[in-house]
């Protein structure tokens, strides 16, 4: 079985250049999109000897959703760019892989389509909605009635965009919207005959707390907010009732320069305290990562880009071999600091010589 980066390779050899760009390009020099990565490398696991097990339990319970794994599916956009089944065949492995997938807002493949694949899966589909908070209230409300329709567990509001980050090999590619054929499948019709454009998408530098405290109050779901990396925004999250954190800095997409999440991690969990599962993405390629994730806060982590590699290397079975891979590689990680689950994963673990 493949490692991540040998996914990467092959997604690599069969997508068109401009849509590899899209996937793996990220703002500006793309330095928070390298050290999302490196900063995973640069930190040292110290393993205990002799108090492991044989059976080692990777299930967790996070917010209501039971996952095999502490791996979860990061919400990326536009599937089928990466492969003809786009969504549906990532939906597949993931529920196969009993885990959670965040869909994305931005996908190609309605809400609907994607819970109908993952009901054909399982009985119980862990399905999360990620979701650009629009201006327009009646269209944020409306697509919300949509995904709680098709029977998502939660909310995930990023919150790193208000305006989109300079993607400069998109630019140089002059790649801005999808080709004919495919379109933001969650905003067709929503607001009367609305094609699904991908510029239809706002991204408002105007939302604020009193956006989040009216979703709160018109949805039962958990809210999550995604794409913290202050302390202080942790703690007002806390207080505006937000069930989760997703520390992420969007794979590098938005603001370049910001520190790697695993960087950004320990602060942010001392900030909360445990009053909320924190989850984490950004530059997690081995199970080693997902340890040190675990080790210095996080409940679970994100698979954005290997997620995608996995898809345009060979559809739903790709997408299921990245999943098992990286499980794979963490519970032999597991095996190896001595632990028997993600609980042993402690902060002591994890040392910085440098
Ligand atoms: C091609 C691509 C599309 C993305 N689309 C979205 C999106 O629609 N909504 C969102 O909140 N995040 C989006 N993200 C960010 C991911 O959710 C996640 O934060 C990031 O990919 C994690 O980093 P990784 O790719 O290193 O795993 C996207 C990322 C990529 C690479
Ligand atoms: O590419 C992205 O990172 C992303 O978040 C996005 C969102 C909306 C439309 C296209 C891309």
């Amino acid at each position: 079985m493949s490692s991540v980066a040998e996914f990467e390779e092959t997604a690599r050899e069969r997508l068109d250049p401009v849509y590899y760009d899209f996937f793996a390009g990220a703002a500006g020099d793309e330095i928070t999109a390298r050290s999302n990565v490196d900063s995973f490398a640069r930190l040292c696991l110290l393993p205990r000897v002799l108090r492991g097990s044989d059976k080692r339990d990777l299930t967790i319970e996070l917010l209501g959703s039971r996952a095999s794994m502490p791996i979860l599916v990061a919400p990326t956009a536009f599937h089928r760019l990466a492969h003809p089944d786009g969504e549906l065949a990532t939906v597949r492995a993931a529920m196969a892989a009993d885990t959670v997938m965040i869909v994305s807002m931005a996908a190609t493949t309605a809400i609907e389509d994607v819970a109908a694949a993952a009901l054909e899966v399982t009985p119980e589909p862990e399905l999360w909605f990620q979701l650009y908070l629009q201006p327009d209230l009646d269209f944020s409300e409306a697509i919300v009635r949509r995904a709680e329709r098709a029977g998502v567990k939660a909310l995930v509001v990023t919150v790193d965009s208000p305006v989109l980050g300079r993607r400069e090999r998109d630019d140089r590619h002059g790649f801005h919207d999808l080709p004919p054929g495919m379109v933001v499948e969650n905003l067709r019709n929503l607001r009367g005959g609305e094609p699904g454009h991908v510029r239809q998408i706002a991204m408002s530098a105007e939302l604020s707390w009193e956006h989040i405290a009216w979703l709160r109050q018109l949805t039962a779901l958990p809210i999550l907010l995604k794409g913290v990396l202050h302390p202080e925004d942790a703690r007002l999250a806390v207080r505006h009732g937000v069930a989760g954190l997703i520390v992420s800095n969007h794979g590098g997409r938005q603001l370049d320069t910001v520190p790697a999440t695993i960087d950004a991690l320990p602060e942010i969990a001392e900030a909360v305290a445990g009053a909320v599962p924190l989850i984490l993405d950004g530059g997690v390629r081995r199970g080693t990562d997902v340890a040190k994730a675990l080790a210095l806060g996080a409940s679970a982590v994100g698979l954005g880009r290997p997620v995608l590699w996995g898809l345009a290397a060979a559809g739903q079975d790709g997408v299921a071999r990245v999943l098992e891979r990286v499980r794979e590689e963490f519970d032999h990680t597991l095996a190896l600091c001595g632990a028997a689950s993600p609980l042993d994963l402690t902060a002591d673990l994890v040392r910085s010589y440098r």
